[in-house]
């Protein structure tokens, strides 16, 4: 696998030899995918990573598409194998374990949409995790459930396994909020600047801010060997689950929507308008939580400890076993004023009318 069909070979050395195209990198590898061969090279512009060049065998032209997500560094002997019309593995033969397992995203959904967004043909590289241990973890939930509460734990107790990723924000700092260690503090149009550039994994207009997680704020938790924990709303764990990263999502539901109003006020970090604000949004983030199918766990923070215990439980640690309210949630009984009914083994509790 990964090697050249042979009628390519010919054909790209007739391409290349008739003066269609210079390809005046190395390559290392080539593949046919859908109605373009791949070449994946030993080093791209930069010097630095490997390249990826593209043959649209209908137009006969050359591509250098836009390369999105963090590059494996430059390595003299890869293997290719396609995976399917979506993605191949790309594997640096001469790289150390943890480092020589990258996927190329060539036509996922998350590939087409940025190709969409840029107007110009688009790839992404995504870095291989081996097993479960350091699968990224998505943590959303509406504002004032605890999620920050729970990651701050896990950061407390566990330093050298979990990261932070740090997302952007024009949302103002908070009392005790620091720059680069809670959120990028930025300018919208600095944001959305860099959102067209494709320097942006997520973003999503949350709460009337602008929210939004770099792809550099994932890989620099990556780069450290840790696991990147990411505190993103809904909207953007939908767009987690489109893209290569591949993650484990947990959504944090709260025991009651009073309890929830509760924690918000006692938190004292918003407005009146504020809150009211949130509170609105929550009903619709919590009803997306419990059953868009985004999430592969939910847990209830009612107890901290005991959540913070499954939690842990959820992401391998060792923890005693607890009773995980995880999804499916199969006891319908929620200390609510309000029914829930198990739909498809999970709960949609109708907030609507709860006061
Ligand atoms: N999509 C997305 N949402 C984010 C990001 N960072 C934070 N959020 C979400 O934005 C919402 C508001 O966050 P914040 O203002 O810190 O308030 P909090 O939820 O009350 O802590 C929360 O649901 C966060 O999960 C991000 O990078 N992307
Ligand atoms: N299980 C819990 N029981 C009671 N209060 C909690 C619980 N979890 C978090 N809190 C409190 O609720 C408030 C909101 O928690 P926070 O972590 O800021 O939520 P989020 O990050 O989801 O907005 C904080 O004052 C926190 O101390």
């Amino acid at each position: 696998m990964g090697e050249a069909p042979v009628m390519f070979e010919e054909d790209l050395h007739k391409n290349i030899s008739n003066g269609t195209r210079s390809v005046s990198m190395a390559y290392e590898a080539v593949v046919a995918v859908a109605n373009k061969q791949y070449l994946v090279g030993s080093t791209d512009e930069s010097g630095s990573s490997i390249g990826v060049l593209a043959l649209d065998q209908t137009t006969s032209k050359w591509i250098t598409p836009v390369v999105l997500g963090d590059k494996p560094k430059i390595c003299m002997d890869l293997s290719v194998i396609i995976l399917n019309e979506e993605r191949i593995l790309v594997i640096r033969r001469d790289a150390a374990s943890e480092d020589s397992i990258w996927f190329l995203e060539l036509n996922t959904k998350f590939v087409r949409d940025q190709s969409q967004a840029l107007e110009t043909e688009v790839v992404s590289w995504s870095k291989g995790v081996i097993g479960d241990d350091l699968k990224p973890v998505v943590i959303s939930g509406p504002s004032g459930v605890g999620k920050g509460t729970l990651i701050s734990k896990l950061m407390d107790d566990f330093p050298t396994k979990f990261g932070f990723s740090v997302s952007h924000t024009t949302r103002a700092p908070r009392q005790n909020e620091q720059n680069g260690v809670h959120y990028h503090f930025s300018v919208r149009s600095d944001m959305e600047k860099d959102i067209k550039d494709g320097k942006f994994l997520e973003y999503a207009l949350v709460h009337d801010n602008l929210y939004g997680t770099s792809v550099e704020a994932v890989e620099v938790v990556a780069d450290a060997g840790k696991r990147c924990i990411l505190d993103i709303d809904v909207q953007g764990a939908r767009q987690v689950r489109a893209s290569p990263l591949g993650a484990k999502f947990i959504f944090i539901r709260p025991p009651s929507f009073a309890e929830l109003e509760n924690r918000l006020r006692a938190r004292g970090t918003e407005t009146e308008e504020q809150v009211q604000k949130r509170l609105r949004n929550a009903k619709a983030e919590i009803e997306q939580g419990l059953s868009s199918g985004i999430f592969d766990h939910i847990l209830e923070n009612d107890d901290l400890e005991v959540c913070y215990r499954n939690l842990k439980k959820l992401l391998g640690l060792d923890v005693t076993p607890d009773v995980c309210r995880t999804s499916p949630v199969t006891e319908p009984h929620l200390r609510m004023n309000h029914l829930a009914e198990n739909v498809d083994g999970h709960f949609v509790v109708d907030y609507k009318n709860n006061k």
